[in-house]
């Protein structure tokens, strides 16, 4: 078994060419296969020691058989020159995204298909539905694949003589969650992490456009790097890092990460409190509190929230307070919230989004809140329906 350092070492390791071995005829599938053969005949992988597998480092409730192939296939295009962003190599992370030019808050980004997307857990092996992924691809698209980066690979194996591997360390330093599969994106796959107030893309699948969307959540300065976020950094540094660390094999220094201690330390007080607020409003669904109390979590979340310089989820974060407002009857606060939240939900997940149009039906019609809100206002302590007036002042 590799020592601890070992895997450390093993975890920097360059990329293998494999890339070229895909165009050279020396490459073949049925190595390929081998290689599976090999590998599932050897116990010494740790990754052959689970039977369930989560493909993405994140715990997941779904299985092989709640996944739904249900878009055929197009195939992967490269994203074509733009002046938006350049793909570039960037010290000390591999290659990165760079803007290309200003980029407003609520800009679409880029679009990237996938090339293809497997469940999120799966039962046995990974290596082999990969590898029959893979196999479906045109040639452009198997390069695209190995040209990118990984970490992680086993210590005692040479990567250039095994490519099955290689693949399954590629797809789990890259895909992303599309709901219930775990997709590969090669175009958006080279944005580089950040933590907090550190990154300024999010990207969000739309199954129905079998694309992948990033969109800018703040404003951004030409040349500088587009960064979205790989974890949930509403945790202490040290948590965070050491998740990094594991699954991705970095060690974080991002613009939060690298704060001097005191203010390293201030920021984890903000982001802990930011969590236990989000768990007290959770709250409310579970009928624990009333309308009153969920708006004022809401409120000094997004309050901590500016301290921080955090401004991600704040879509949803506000039609959530639109929807109590309208569950209260209260169509001011309603109205003033779904505002917000169109405003929020057009910077991260675009203007062209069901979210954004049923928010833009209740602005337009405040008088619909009611159907909208199906809580009964009364069995959270609300006020008179008949007058909608709430009387809980919910919109500041
Ligand atoms: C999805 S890839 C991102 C693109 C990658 N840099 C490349 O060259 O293709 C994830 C890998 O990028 C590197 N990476 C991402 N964010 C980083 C950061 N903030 N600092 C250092 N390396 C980072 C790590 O090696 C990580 O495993």
């Amino acid at each position: 078994m590799p020592s601890q350092a070992e895997r450390k070492r093993a975890r920097t390791r360059t990329k293998p060419n494999v890339a070229r071995k895909v165009k050279s005829s020396s490459f073949s599938w049925e190595a390929v296969a081998f290689a599976i053969l090999i590998a599932a005949a050897s116990s010494t992988y740790y990754y052959f020691n689970y039977s369930k597998i989560s493909l993405l480092p994140v715990s997941s409730e779904s299985t092989e058989q709640d996944f739904k192939e249900d878009v055929p296939r197009t195939p992967w295009e490269p994203t074509p020159d733009n002046s938006i962003f350049n793909v570039v190599d960037i010290p000390g992370k591999g290659k990165g995204v760079i803007a290309g030019r200003d980029i407003k808050q609520g800009e679409l980004v880029l679009r990237d298909r996938p090339l293809f997307i497997l469940p999120r857990a799966i039962n046995g092996s990974p290596i082999e539905p990969i590898i029959e992924k893979l196999t479906q691809l045109t040639p452009e698209e198997q390069e695209a694949f190995f040209e990118l980066s990984f970490v992680n690979f086993p210590t005692h194996l040479n990567p250039e003589e095994h490519p099955a591997e290689v693949a399954l360390a590629i797809f789990q330093t890259n895909a992303v969650s599309t709901g219930d599969g775990v997709g590969i994106f090669p175009t958006m796959a080279r944005l580089n992490h950040g933590c907090s107030s550190a990154f300024n893309v999010v990207y969000m699948w739309r199954p129905e456009e079998n694309q992948i969307v990033v969109h800018a959540l703040k404003d951004v300065k030409q040349g500088e790097e587009l960064i979205t976020t790989y974890t949930n950094t509403r945790r202490p540094r040290d948590q965070r890092r050491a998740f990094l660390q594991d699954h991705y094999g970095f060690h974080c220094t991002c613009a939060v990460c690298s704060l001097p201690d005191d203010l390293s330390k201030a920021s984890d007080e903000r982001l802990s409190k930011i969590s236990y607020l989000y768990e007290k409003f959770a709250g409310w669904g579970r009928q624990e509190i009333d309308g009153t109390q969920a708006i004022e979590y809401i409120r000094e979340i997004w309050r901590i929230e500016n301290e921080e310089g955090y401004t991600s989820e704040r879509g949803s974060l506000s039609a959530d307070a639109a929807w109590i407002a309208a569950a209260h009857s209260d169509a001011n606060a309603t109205q003033a919230w779904a505002e917000k939240a169109i405003h929020w939900f057009t910077a991260e997940i675009g203007a062209d989004t069901p979210q954004v149009v049923t928010l833009e039906v209740i602005v337009d019609h405040p008088q619909r809140h009611r159907a909208w809100g199906t809580r009964d206002a009364m069995d959270v302590g609300g006020p008179d329906q008949a007058s909608g007036e709430s009387g809980f002042n919910l919109s500041k």
